[in-house]
């Protein structure tokens, strides 16, 4: 399983949550990551951390003041990037832009959507992975895996139906190995969180918890 960590723009110490998601990495056969604030994105990956970025922009070098560009997220130590998170949401031509950007740069691909019919068209683009996070089970604390599994069946199999190379992963509520284990139970390849991590008070002490049953 694939345990992705964003820590959105939550005060924690990213340096910190990054040497928890290395350490905890070396312990469990599960894939660790971590993707904090794009000013945060270099040092964070000197840690050692699997190092993700949170969003790139559908733009190449050139006039584009404020835009985030995917080479520069791959120079700082990026290897993914998530698009289309419920939070910075994209319109299709920008989805389709931002994949395009981050394969160009070598960074492999999250796109994020709300259901599984979006996961469709997120899939069709392309991406390496899509991940199903409905906004109303965000940073509630209810996981997506046990509170609305079709939900996670739903978006495997649209997936599967334009795609069958796109795994899936789900996110939402997600803090627990239980509920991890029941993302994959329902097909997911792994899981996007945030508060879990992010705000817990000891962030390795949750991350080892999420993988302890893997
Ligand atoms: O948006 C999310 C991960 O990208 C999910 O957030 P929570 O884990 O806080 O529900």
């Amino acid at each position: 399983m694939f345990v992705l960590v964003n820590l959105k723009t939550y005060p924690c110490d990213p340096i910190a949550v990054a040497e928890a998601v290395r350490d905890v990495d070396e312990t469990t056969d599960a894939r660790l990551a971590v993707a904090p604030q794009a000013a945060q994105l270099e040092r964070v990956a000197e840690t050692g951390a699997e190092t993700w970025a949170q969003h790139v922009d559908s733009i190449e070098h050139g006039s584009n003041t404020g835009h985030t560009l995917a080479e520069s997220v791959a120079d700082a130590g990026a290897v993914g990037t998530l698009i289309n998170h419920s939070e910075r949401r994209l319109k299709l031509a920008d989805i389709d832009g931002a994949v395009r950007a981050a394969q160009r740069a070598d960074l492999e691909t999250v796109v994020c959507a709300n259901n599984p019919a979006q996961i469709g068209a997120a899939a069709a683009l392309g991406p390496d992975s899509v991940a199903v996070e409905p906004p109303a089970l965000i940073g509630t604390g209810t996981p997506v895996s046990q509170a609305d599994p079709d939900v996670v069946e739903d978006a495997v199999d649209a997936a599967a139906t334009v795609d069958a190379d796109v795994s899936v992963l789900c996110g939402a509520g997600i803090s627990t190995g239980d509920d991890v284990v029941a993302a994959g139970d329902l097909g997911a390849e792994g899981v996007l969180l945030a508060s879990g991590v992010a705000k817990a008070d000891d962030p390795k002490a949750a991350l080892e918890d999420l993988v302890e049953p893997l």
